[in-house]
């Protein structure tokens, strides 16, 4: 038999199961196989036992990994990135701790704008050199998946650069990558007072070009006071789904100006961070079943609220968290971070940490279908963690727990 490993001694394998988003208390629902064992072939599962059984294959493995009793999970699905970027923000930092805020640095010319000078200046292989780096330091983390949006170019030159680095880690990096355009990340110094002409051009010219070339499943806009507000953000996200694109939205991060109302109107697959999100638009988001993409580590960085992750879950709104990996608000990668935050400030449990950080991220860039939980079928795509049970990964913060990273049936 070609390609194939056994994952054997599995103390609990532990999973969601469905091809399908989860929500309410489904949110929750994990299996869990004690004392199992998983058999994978040409990088996908082929069975998957439990209480000391084996596959019927296992003597025919050519790979065996013994999992020395440890905990087993889906590889982790990081939904919410800006990977790819030029330059760092370090010098914000004594900005804000003197008080200044996110949206006053941006204003002043800084922030998101900063960065874009520094990601037009970069060329694409300083940027995919840099990006491959924060790859492979993601994967040693236990991530298998990961979104990536544009957003730091601004120009169709710069996004086009950013999208094609995007598509070249996905061709070169064992990571499978989903690419969302962020055109719409802020209003670019050359537009300065000029919104309404910025997203005038993404939707003439930039959204039909991405799409024409195939480089961006998912649009993405910055729908925030000060940035975008709330029809500006209608108007490109109604020009993105004529293009066929996914729609996804930064909403009520700072100030809730209806942000996350829209994203239920207008049918986005998720809406991002949501701290200052009150009932109206909980109401919309989960009508249309929208995902909250929660980024409970902004909200650690900026010193902010914590997202109301409980009463999403009570109204039925499925719920992912990830890292929202950028040079400015959250300079970090670590979704086991994220796992940690989710516990003790989302006050999620160990279960509905794990559906939040592998299937509902998986729906909400396209791929349930292929990750985001073991089930015979899927793409084997696994971790083998340093701890006995959820409760312990949810728990211990600070250190790596990902012992080994299975990657389409490849220890990576
Ligand atoms: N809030 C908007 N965009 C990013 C931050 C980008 C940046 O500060 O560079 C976010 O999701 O947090
Ligand atoms: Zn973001």
């Amino acid at each position: 038999m070609a390609n194939t490993l056994l994952i054997k001694n599995i103390g609990i394998l532990q999973t969601p199961v469905g091809s399908f988003s989860h929500k309410g208390e489904k949110q929750g629902e994990n299996v869990k196989m004690k004392d199992a064992a998983l058999f994978i072939e040409s990088g996908i599962i082929k069975e998957i036992c439990e209480n000391g059984k084996l596959p019927a294959d296992a003597e025919k493995a050519e790979t065996i990994i013994d999992a020395e009793g440890k905990l087993v999970t889906p590889g982790l699905v990081e939904g919410h990135t800006h990977l790819v970027f030029g330059g760092y923000r370090q010098n914000e930092i004594p900005m804000k701790l003197k008080g200044a805020g996110y949206l006053d640095i941006l204003n002043a010319g800084g922030g998101i704008l900063d960065t874009v000078r520094h990601t037009r200046q970069a060329t694409f292989e300083e940027l995919y050199d840099k990006s491959f780096d924060f790859l492979d330091e993601m994967m040693a983390l236990g991530v298998t998946t990961c979104e990536a949006k544009s957003g730091y170019g601004l120009d169709m030159k710069n996004e086009m650069k950013m999208l094609q680095v995007v598509k070249a880690l996905d061709e070169n990096h064992p990571m499978d990558m989903v690419a969302t355009f962020m055109g719409a990340h802020a209003v670019p110094e050359e537009y300065k007072d000029r919104a309404d002409d910025y997203i005038e051009l993404l939707c003439r010219e930039v959204l039909p070009e991405v799409q024409k070339q195939g480089l961006a499943e998912f649009a993405d806009v910055f729908c925030e006071d000060s940035v975008f507000d709330v029809s500006q953000s209608r108007k490109y996200l109604e020009c993105a789904k004529d293009c066929g694109f996914g729609l996804k939205i930064h909403a009520d991060e700072i100030e809730e100006i209806g942000g996350s109302q829209l994203a239920g109107e207008i049918g986005a697959i998720s809406a991002e961070h949501l701290i200052a999100i009150g009932e109206r638009g909980m109401a919309s988001m989960a009508k249309a079943g929208t995902t909250a993409m929660l980024l409970p580590a902004t909200s650690f960085y900026l010193g902010k609220d914590f997202a109301p992750a409980r009463r999403m879950i009570e109204l039925g709104i499925p719920v992912a968290t990830a890292s929202d990996f950028n040079p400015g608000s959250c300079p970090s990668l670590n979704l086991q971070f994220v796992m940690n935050l989710g516990y003790l400030k989302y006050k999620m449990t160990p279960e509905e940490v794990l559906t939040a950080v592998t299937i509902n991220p998986a729906c909400a860039i396209g791929r349930g279908d292929r990750v985001g939980t073991l089930e015979v079928g899927k793409q084997a795509d696994a971790v083998i963690w340093d701890a006995p049970d959820m409760e312990m990964l949810c728990y211990r913060f600070g250190s790596n727990l990902a012992m080994q990273v299975i990657k389409k049936g490849i220890l990576v």
